[in-house]
């Protein structure tokens, strides 16, 4: 459907509360593929067809055919994508890209080679990064530039709306061109971003509870639509998984037990001129396994080096609790409460 009043939805499936993905079609006739709307990239990459199956992660997921797609346009250049646990390396090709009902001609690249962690446990296909053209790899010019260039849309923004609960329909929701008013309650504060090309804004601390004990100095706070934690500087999240009672499982990830969650301390990320709280609801992700309840903490810790680092990565369960707009137009990020 074309935009009607300038705006474009896509509603998302909600997988777990860790993944959020939504669905854009390649090609002519219409290759369908379910990508993650990422902030924290600039690239489209879905697996490839020439991907050898013995990559798991090619086999079990859709694979671009460049071959039966009438208004595809070869370019062949090499590409490589650094995530934590591997690159995602192919090479590039051109076809019309459709998202929200809006086709854009579009380079992007074709995996061939999709390291199996983390991609096998991937309940999507592959990344449309949302980030800006400066974090574009290969100078590519990413799909929301290509959208903005069509004067469609009625502001030069979208937002993201993340469920909390796996069972809600729809599990999210991308909005190009707008906002949606069902999915956020209140008015919204809007911060500046950091500095051209990046979805990120200064952080002027991190408080438990009543004591502020992280970023007190200030630091960096990464919005991506694409993680689907809070990652904070190692230190500063041991210490807050001792104040909290925690405990370090095998994989790097912590527990609770959970009778003691509805006595854990409100966590409070103070950006712009405002306090954005999360209680225990927010950030502990209770699962029933076997009869048994595993309340997993949903910060993690990440190091991320100079000079980007050190930086805290806001995710997929901040942006459930805060309706998010990301504004081209001003080159500023807004929340709102989320419904
Ligand atoms: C998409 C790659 N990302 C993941 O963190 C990631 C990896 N592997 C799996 C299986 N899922 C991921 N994210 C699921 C998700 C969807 C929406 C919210 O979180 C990050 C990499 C850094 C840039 N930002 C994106």
């Amino acid at each position: 459907p074309s935009p009607t009043n300038g705006t474009a939805p896509t509603p998302l499936i909600n997988y777990l509360d860790t993944q959020y993905f939504g669905e854009i079609s390649i090609g002519s006739p219409a290759q369908m593929f379910n990508v993650v709307f990422d902030t924290g990239s600039a690239n489209l990459w879905v697996p490839s067809h020439s991907c050898s199956p013995l990559y798991t992660a090619c086999f079990t997921h859709n694979r671009y055919d460049a071959s039966i797609s009438l208004t595809h346009i070869y370019n062949g250049t090499g590409f490589s994508i650094q995530y934590a646990s591997g690159n995602v390396r192919g090479f590039l090709s051109e076809d019309v890209v459709v998202v929200g009902g809006i086709p854009v001609v579009q380079v992007f690249a074709e995996a061939t080679a999709l390291p199996a962690i983390p991609f096998i446990f991937a309940k999507f296909d592959g990344v449309l990064g949302m980030g800006y053209p400066e974090a574009a790899i290969d100078g590519i010019t990413p799909v929301f530039d290509r959208i903005m260039s069509q004067h469609v849309l009625k502001q030069n923004v979208f937002s993201v709306y993340y469920s909390r609960d796996p069972t809600h329909i729809p599990g999210g929701e991308l909005v190009l061109g707008g906002t949606d008013p069902n999915y956020h309650t209140g008015s919204f504060h809007y911060m500046n971003t950091k500095e051209e090309g990046k979805w990120e804004v200064v952080m002027k601390g991190v408080s438990v509870g009543a004591d502020m004990l992280f970023c007190v100095d200030g630091c960096t706070a990464v919005i991506d639509t694409g993680s689907s934690y809070i990652t904070g500087p190692a230190s500063s999240i041991s210490i807050l998984m001792k104040t909290i009672g925690a405990v370090e499982l095998a994989e790097g990830g912590y527990t609770v037990n959970c009778n003691l969650v509805k006595l854990l301390p409100t966590v409070a990320f103070h950006l712009g001129g405002q306090e954005y709280s999360l209680t225990e609801e927010d950030y502990i992700l209770w699962q029933s396994e076997f009869g048994e309840d595993i309340c997993t903490v949903t910060f993690k810790a990440l190091d991320v080096p100079p000079p980007t680092g050190p930086i805290w990565i806001l995710g997929a369960n901040f942006i459930a609790r805060y309706y998010t707009e990301f504004d081209r137009e001003n080159n500023r990020i807004g929340f709102a409460r989320a419904v």
